[in-house]
């Protein structure tokens, strides 16, 4: 039963004028390009209680970005709830590299049990040699995929039919009709192959929506769209379907809220898509990589001053992330 009502309301209590004067905006270089950049820019906030993040991505308007300071919010004046786990399994994410390259991007991650591989961005044939890639070097591996809404129906069934051995599929086309749609076609083909939403969740007004017209077998979430740990753990528990959490490309800062989520969960039985730090070549804090592969629950680092120093964006960016801060927040605040 789904039940919308007791979503948490957005955090909209920090003034602008005191957000604005405690962040700053850095780019992070990356190893491999991922969502076409090669610089995740991020902005870094100093809150009372520890640093927080301000990250949406750059093509993001007020509205949507309004949910991502929600969650800044949470992390730098609130805190989040307790853990009721310490240990948190994650996955290796692989971009959608040439299959000959696999290796060297797992080896960033260290031991994993799980690894989620992006897919959609090239032919089928590539996408499906660069998961059996995966699947050669860690055959006992749950692995899934994730297209990022970017197949055609038939693309999707062809891709998960070949690949029978994976776990889920996350949001392999776009919209909630289309999953449900796909969803049943791989029940009536005998798959076993499970559909996870991800877009369908984190961009649709109705996070709950997706739960409602059963077009998922879980649901993925992410802390900044979704407006923090305790919003998101409330949208968990109405949806009454798994969850795993996954990172937004979060800075490490950002990686300890997707931690603090996934340690509360009632409960958890997939490894969380929340190792994105092995794709970064540098960071500002201490970057969150899995030991094992598990993450552990804590406060978020503290970025390193220098570090800031060196990372961060010249004059201009500054004054654009400080815009769309102002605008993230007006919209928070008009809806509050
Ligand atoms: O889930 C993971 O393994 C890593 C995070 C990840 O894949 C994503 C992070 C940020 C934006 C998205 O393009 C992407 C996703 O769709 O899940
Ligand atoms: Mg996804």
């Amino acid at each position: 039963m789904v039940d919308n009502a007791h979503i948490l309301p957005l955090n909209a209590d920090v003034a602008l004028e005191e957000l604005a004067a405690n962040a700053v905006a850095v780019g992070l270089p990356m190893n491999t390009p991922f969502r076409d950049t090669t610089l995740r820019e991020v902005m870094l906030i100093k809150g009372p209680i520890g640093w927080a993040e301000f990250s949406p991505f750059p093509e993001y308007g007020a509205e949507e970005s309004a949910r991502w300071l929600s969650a800044t919010i949470e992390a730098g004046w609130h805190g989040w709830p307790e853990p009721v786990r310490q240990s948190v399994p994650v996955n290796a994410t692989v971009p959608a590299v040439a299959p000959e390259d696999v290796e060297t991007v797992l080896a960033r991650f260290g031991p994993v049990t799980a690894v989620k591989v992006k897919v959609a961005e090239d032919d089928v044939a590539t996408d499906i040699a660069r998961v059996q890639r995966v699947r050669e070097l860690l055959p006992d591996a749950d692995i899934r995929i994730d297209g990022n809404t970017k197949y055609s129906h038939d693309e999707a069934f062809e891709v998960i039919t070949a690949l029978p051995f994976l776990a889920y599929a996350e949001q392999p086309v776009p919209g909630i009709e289309p999953l449900a749609k796909l969803r049943a076609a791989l029940r009536d083909a005998g798959s076993s192959v499970l559909i996870a939403a991800d877009e369908a969740v984190r961009k649709e007004t109705d996070p709950l929506a997706v739960a409602q017209a059963q077009a998922a077998d879980l649901i993925v979430v992410k802390v900044q769209p979704l407006g923090g740990v305790r919003r998101a753990l409330s949208i968990v528990q109405h949806a009454g379907l798994d969850a795993v959490v996954s990172s937004a490309l979060d800075s490490s800062v950002g990686i300890a809220a997707g931690v603090a989520l996934a340690a509360a969960l009632p409960s958890l039985d997939h490894a969380c898509g929340l190792a994105t730090a092995a794709l970064f070549r540098t960071e500002p804090a201490q970057p969150a990589l899995p030991v094992n592969g598990v993450l552990t629950p804590g406060p978020a680092p503290v970025p390193d001053a220098q570090l800031i120093e060196q990372l961060k964006l010249p004059d201009e960016r500054q004054r654009w992330w400080q815009t769309r801060l102002a605008k993230a927040h007006s919209v928070l605040t008009q809806n509050a």
